[in-house]
């Protein structure tokens, strides 16, 4: 069984760190430093992400991947948002063919 209560847990914590004191927390720390160092770390790790992927190595790709999301639920956060909101865009795309959203779009051009 898949702990998907963990994504949950994590994004109360991250949106606590808002008021936490940075010197004992990386997420306090890295909002306070504000939306740059944020976009760098997840630029940083989407590259290493992409470099696993590359090399193939399954353990790689799950660590990196997990950094990935951190560092986006990071930014999430400092944008007053939370995971619940990409959760309710994917429930909005369920179901809806990326090839046939695609079509639907030219179309509307
Ligand atoms: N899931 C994570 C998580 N994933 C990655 N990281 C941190 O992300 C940081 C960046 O990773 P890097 O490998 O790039 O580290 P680095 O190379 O030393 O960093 P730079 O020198 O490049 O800045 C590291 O300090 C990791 O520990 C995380 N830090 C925290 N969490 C979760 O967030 C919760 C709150 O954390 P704090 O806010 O620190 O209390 C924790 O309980 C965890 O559940």
């Amino acid at each position: 069984m898949i702990d998907y209560e963990v994504l949950q847990r994590l994004s109360e914590t991250l949106t606590s760190r808002r008021n936490a004191d940075p010197s004992s927390s990386y997420t306090a720390q890295l909002l306070a430093k504000g939306p740059d160092s944020i976009l760098k770390k997840i630029g940083e790790e989407t590259a290493e992400l992409i470099m696993a992927g590359k090399e193939g190595n399954r353990l790689h790709i799950v660590r990196e991947s997990a950094d990935v999301l951190f560092h986006m639920m990071v930014l999430l956060v400092h944008a007053g948002l939370s995971i619940d909101d990409v959760m309710v865009e994917m429930r909005r795309r369920e179901g809806i063919s990326g090839i046939e959203e695609k079509k639907a779009r030219t179309v509307s051009k």
